[in-house]
């Protein structure tokens, strides 16, 4: 019996590897971080050869630092940042521009001149997702009518297109297969999410020949084994999910109006919606949550940009804590804010104001207000832009929220677990294993494979590690919340 699954998790900073064996017990983790590329304002690029040599380096690093044969993996699982785009030539294997990164702004004139085509309804309708320059369809356009030649190659049938685990499962099967899956497609707004195919109409809207695009398969699914020329052994490759299903799966939300949230740089909220899409009045993209045995549930998803990194910016900007971790005590040293609102909104906001001109601010400061009551109201700010998604997650699928679990880097945060239960009045519960993404991706290969029997098998290997339950009466709770609109109020349009 083979001992491991490998799961990938090649994210927007940095390429992970997990080892994680049959009771869901992760026995090694290796990281590295890779080149952030701006070349201009607002443009973000990574180079898809580095992120494939750093992955593939961080895998040999987690094998060799713990004596692992590569013939005792049983699979490997891929999860990955979405919608980051990648065009290759099929005859090279070589890119033929940098990847353009999903936070890559570069394409917002393309996108209005297809809103001007009055195509914006359409897309919606057809891809769950608003016409917006973060999914990989405008990024396609951009390298086909910018990179030199790249237009006439790909009509020859000559160029790939593929977001981050395409070109991950590219590489690791020697140039054999050219595949996604169904998470993944519903990130790159040409994929229909009712009728499960590349969508023909917007394909030629968009002028993006369908020979470029790779097949999509279920999420847990065996795509292919690794070129022996790799590990001197062929590895299945059984599971591919974008991160935020990945975490989704990874949580065990499986059931419709299963939520979580991840609290990262900034934070994705997703809830399982079932086996039917639930459109969005309020802002929340329609997605794919995960496809399996021949099933696809959906999702509602919404995402609050400025998170950990408010965290970052009073560490590293502001100077007013060393390290995230003291902003627990700090925020607890102080029986409230002193009045005191942030409102993270440095690049506009989103979900469901949707505001681009919004900019931050920190309001209601009076002379008494220190800086403890500052990193306070930043803590407070994550959870009050994750009231703002919750709310309207509740009103769009018109499913009660009851308990939320939580994931991500600053989920580790207790203050922050707290007051987010006690502005919402929901259970929020962390899991023992806050790397739930990585997991996804395992548990969704080893079901692939039957290392894992069924989804039950994997409900054990999930355990709780707390739960926070509100203490917050409902009177200050509405008090609270209606001074945060309020600070809302008025940062709204600054930059107009
Ligand atoms: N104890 C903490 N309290 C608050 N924020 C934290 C804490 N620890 C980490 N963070 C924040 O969490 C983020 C890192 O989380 P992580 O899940 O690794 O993010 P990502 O995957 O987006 O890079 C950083 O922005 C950091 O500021
Ligand atoms: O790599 P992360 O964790 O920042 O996640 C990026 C998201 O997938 C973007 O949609």
């Amino acid at each position: 019996m083979k001992k491991y699954i490998i799961s990938l998790d090649q994210g927007t900073t940095s390429s992970r590897v997990l080892l994680v064996n049959k009771s869901g017990n992760i026995e090694a983790v290796a990281q590295q971080e890779f080149t952030q590329i701006y070349p201009r304002e607002k443009w973000v690029e990574h180079d898809p050869v580095e992120i494939w040599n750093c992955q593939i380096d961080v895998f040999k690093q987690a094998l060799g630092r713990n004596n692992i044969d590569a013939s005792d993996i049983e699979a490997i699982g891929i999860t990955n940042q979405r919608e980051t785009t990648v065009v290759w030539d099929i005859n090279t294997g070589k890119p033929v521009y940098n990847a353009i990164v999903w936070q890559c702004r570069r394409t917002v004139d393309i996108c209005e001149s297809i809103r001007e085509k009055g195509l914006a309804d359409k897309i919606k309708a057809k891809t769950g997702l608003p016409l917006d320059a973060y999914f990989s369809a405008t990024k396609i356009m951009w390298i086909l009518e910018n990179v030199e030649g790249a237009r006439e190659k790909a009509e020859k049938g000559d160029l790939l297109f593929g977001t981050i685990d395409t070109w991950l499962l590219w590489n690791l099967t020697g140039g054999k297969i050219h595949k996604t899956d169904f998470t993944n497609a519903s990130r790159t707004m040409i994929f229909n999410i009712h009728e499960l195919k590349w969508d023909e109409e917007l394909l030629q809207e968009f002028n993006i020949p369908v020979s470029m695009l790779p097949q999509v398969e279920d999420s847990s699914f065996l795509y292919g084994h690794t070129d022996k020329e790799l590990f001197g052994v062929e590895i299945p490759i059984t599971g591919i999910a974008g991160d935020q299903q990945s975490a989704l799966f990874g949580q065990m939300c499986l059931n419709k109006g299963d939520v979580k949230n991840t609290y990262g740089t900034g934070c994705f909220m997703l809830m399982n919606t079932g086996e039917k899409p639930v459109a969005s009045e309020n802002g929340l993209l329609t997605t794919i949550a995960i496809a399996r045995n021949g099933v696809i549930h959906y999702a509602l998803e919404g995402s609050v940009f400025m998170a950990g990194a408010v965290i970052q910016w009073l560490r590293d900007d502001l100077r007013i804590i060393s390290d995230a971790m003291e902003t627990e005590t700090m925020a607890l040293s102080v029986k409230d804010s002193h009045g005191v609102y942030l409102v993270s909104a440095f690049q506009g906001i989103g979900t469901p104001y949707w505001d681009m001109d919004a900019r931050a601010g920190i309001l209601g400061l009076t002379r008494g207000a220190k800086k403890e009551h500052i990193v306070r109201a930043a803590l407070e700010s994550i959870a009050y832009r994750s009231k703002d998604v919750l709310d309207v997650m509740v009103s769009d699928s018109g499913i009660d929220i009851t308990s939320l679990k939580v994931d991500g880097g600053a989920s580790r945060n207790n203050f922050l677990l707290q007051f987010q239960s006690d502005i919402t009045g929901v259970d929020v519960i962390r899991p023992q294993l806050v790397e739930t993404t990585a997991m996804g991706a395992a548990f969704l290969a080893g079901l692939a494979t039957g290392f894992w029997k069924d989804v039950d098998e994997l409900a054990s290997v999930w355990s709780e590690d707390r739960i926070f339950s509100s203490t917050m009466d409902t009177g200050t709770r509405e008090t609270l919340y209606k001074g945060w609109k309020k600070a809302i109020s008025r940062v709204i349009n600054w930059d107009n």
